[in-house]
């Protein structure tokens, strides 16, 4: 076919637009597209060249709007790898910048500091604010804190007594064994194995099987807490069941019949009665009637219902804030708050301690408690070195309880301390509320009773625990106290390592052989600050019940007032009058493992009184928290004096004592052999070896 005259011309036209060499900025013209031999028809961002219209027969058009096209130099497999790794980086970098988002996101969220609670929902405290990613799908989820887990109700499963609907926990999907521990998650009633749901509510807030929610979404201001008739605050935190009874519609329909109102409870005999040896279900029955309580009932409920019945004939006082019933709250219930309140004659029943009918009041010590000058432990005459030491060994075995003098701490130092310490309670609620304690081995826990979690009795006592060794910690208020305190800790460390290489000699071992075998260089040392406020019942509350210290030495200084007992001879004596100056220094359970029973670890208490608030300051020196504590070698002979003592860590030691109550010695027991295993000499019978032996 013949080309007509116009289509040669565009084409040669073309040649010399489109020719890169004869001209380098020049561009297509709209003819171009079908004749031209360069590139007009290879574009990567251009709109095609392609003109959608026939070419004009009669002439050709400049296409001056069409934008300018460059001839590429580049072939099209390397335009085409050109694209992809482009593509490749934008990926790639779109993926780095989430990343870093997320991460300038999470540590932003760990920095902020918590908000006010003039600004926080209140059931926000009790998420955990680390977010879980789940790494393959990215969800970002929260759970609740681990406080709050454990608060949930924990039952033991019975297939007959109808409390779990359940047969089987729907999170592993294996059946409930008769006696179990489940725990029963509020306002469903759902059971799942303890493990299986804890899991689950650390990443989550709600129910895995109904998706129920566990904390009230109840909002709280500083206005708009409740204030009772003793001035006590009252803040809706936590929904923790009321029991389940046989028959859930009834309960429903009573807890739908109550309303926002104040309302009073009355416990009578009958009931109490019906409670405890009726139908088995009818305990359970007068706790539908409550609503949510005020703090102190709460704690006595959760107690009560721990225990499983009343013990006396009582009112509770509810009150319903949100009308949501059937839940009670839950929050740290300071023994000071509670004694200044100025109408309180009497103690809430949680902390009625029962005494020991058969056991004999305590008595004054009828000789007086060892005192031991620190002085002549570095002495240097070997005789006086020797007398004290001697003093010293005495002093532990028969007592387990010493004064020392001289020990070279100064006197003002330690009046600091208490000052300090008696300051730090004094704080305003929101400045000591970041030291609450969440968790036992938090390194600052400031806490009441001994475990408030576990305690069945609570203690009629506030404290503040501070880790200050091997790593220093300290609250940053009130002004000062910071530096006091690890003067304090510094000063009596030394202290307490001068009485150990003295003990360790007394048992007829090299003087640093304590202090290597358990790392006493790292050793833990922990402050804690006791805070007993005036009781209206001092005879009926304890402060302390009778225990035994965890570590090697405990050092203890007061203000002043009396409150503590220690065991001797199976006796309770008072410890009152104390010299000037001095530290009370008792054995603590691993100077009993380490002497394989030679050194026991002495059971105090202390109690507390209607006219003052007595403080004391309490410096525990334990092994490294690594150390494994056993009896030492030399102390311990397969034929005469075997091993009384199973090795521990220490650290799991001191879990196992600060996550339970508080009982004598029972932890001391349960790393102890049976005793039909053990020889005399374990039993306080003299070790073979003497003072200067190796
Ligand atoms: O306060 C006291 O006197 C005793 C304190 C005590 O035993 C302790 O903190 O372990
Ligand atoms: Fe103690």
């Amino acid at each position: 076919m013949e080309e007509s005259p116009s289509a040669t011309k565009a084409a040669k036209i073309c040649s010399i637009q489109c020719d890169p060499i004869q001209n380098p900025t020049g561009g297509c013209i709209a003819l171009c597209s079908s004749i031209c031999g360069y590139f007009c028809n290879i574009s990567d961002s251009s709109p095609p060249l392609q003109s959608p219209t026939p070419l004009p027969t009669d002439g050709f058009i400049l296409s001056t709007p069409t934008p300018k096209h460059h001839h590429s130099p580049l072939s099209l497999p390397l335009k085409i790898s050109l694209v992809i790794l482009v593509v490749t980086f934008s990926l790639f970098l779109l993926y780095t910048l989430y990343k870093f988002y997320t991460v300038w996101y999470r540590s932003r969220r760990r920095r902020s500091p918590p908000p006010s609670p003039e600004t926080q929902e209140t059931h926000d405290e009790f998420l955990d604010h680390d977010v879980l990613d789940h790494p393959i799908w990215y969800i970002r989820t929260i759970g609740l804190q681990p406080s709050v887990i454990s608060a949930i109700t924990v039952v033991k499963y019975s297939k007959t007594d109808g409390l779990i609907e359940e047969t089987n926990c729907s999170v592993c999907l294996s059946e409930f064994e008769e006696d179990e521990t489940l725990r029963l998650l509020p306002k469903c009633n759902h059971a799942f194995h303890i493990s299986c749901i804890d899991t689950w509510l650390r990443s989550h807030t709600n129910c895995p099987l109904c998706r129920a929610g566990i904390v009230k979404n109840t909002t709280s201001s500083s206005s708009d807490q409740n204030l009772d008739d003793s001035g006590r605050t009252e803040e809706t935190r936590l929904a923790i069941p009321i029991p389940e009874e046989v028959n859930r519609e009834e309960r429903q329909s009573e807890l739908d019949r109550q309303s926002s109102e104040l309302r009073t409870v009355v416990v009578d005999e009958e009931e109490k009665g019906e409670m405890i040896g009726g139908s088995g279900t009818s305990d359970l029955l007068i706790m539908r009637r409550s609503v949510s309580l005020d703090d102190y009932a709460a704690c006595r409920i959760r107690s009560d219902v721990r225990n499983n019945y009343y013990s006396d004939r009582h009112e509770v006082q509810i009150q319903s804030i949100d009308g949501d019933l059937g839940f009670e709250l839950i929050k740290m219930n300071f023994v000071k708050k509670l004694a200044e309140s100025p109408d309180l004659n009497s103690i809430p029943s949680i902390y009625t301690y029962t005494t020991n009918p058969n056991e004999s009041p305590a008595s004054d010590p009828q000789d007086s408690i060892p005192t031991i000058d620190f002085s002549l432990l570095t002495s240097p005459d070997p005789s006086i070195r020797l007398q004290v030491i001697q003093k010293l060994g005495n002093a532990c075995k028969d007592w387990g309880f010493f004064q020392v003098i001289n020990h070279g701490v100064p006197e003002t130092l330690m009046n600091m301390v208490i000052e300090k310490s008696v300051e730090f309670f004094n704080l305003k609620d929101e400045e000591k509320k970041d030291y609450e304690e969440k968790d036992v081995l938090d390194p600052i826990r400031y806490g009441t009773s001994f475990n408030s979690k576990k305690d069945e009795v609570f203690c009629w006592r506030d404290f503040l625990k501070v880790i200050v060794h091997p790593k220093f910690h300290s609250p940053n208020k009130p002004l000062g106290f910071s530096e006091v305190l690890l003067e304090y800790s510094k000063r009596t460390r030394e202290v307490a390592r001068g009485l150990l290489s003295g003990i360790s000699t007394s048992l007829g071992l090299d003087q640093s052989y304590i202090e290597k075998a358990l790392e006493l260089e790292h050793g833990l040392q922990v402050f804690v600050v006791n805070l007993y406020p005036p009781c209206p019942q001092p005879e009926l509350a304890i402060g302390l019940p009778p225990h035994s210290d965890h570590g090697l030495l405990t050092l203890l200084i007061n203000n002043g007032v009396g409150g503590l007992q220690i065991k001797h001879n199976d006796k309770w004596v008072n410890v009152n009058d104390t010299l000037p100056n001095s530290f009370l220094v008792n054995t603590a359970d691993h100077l009993e493992i380490f002497s394989n029973g030679k050194y026991k670890s002495v059971e105090h208490r202390a109690v507390v009184n209607n006219a003052v608030t007595r403080v004391s300051v309490v410096v525990a020196n334990g092994p490294s928290v690594d150390a494994v504590v056993r009896p030492a070698y030399e102390l311990v002979d397969e034929e005469r004096c075997r091993a009384a003592f199973i090795p521990m860590k220490y650290e799991e030691y001191l879990e196992m004592q600060q996550g339970n109550q508080i009982v004598g010695k029972t932890c001391l027991d349960r790393v102890r052999k049976i005793t039909s295993q053990l020889s005399k000499c374990c039993l306080g019978a003299r070790p073979k070896t003497s003072i200067g032996g190796r």
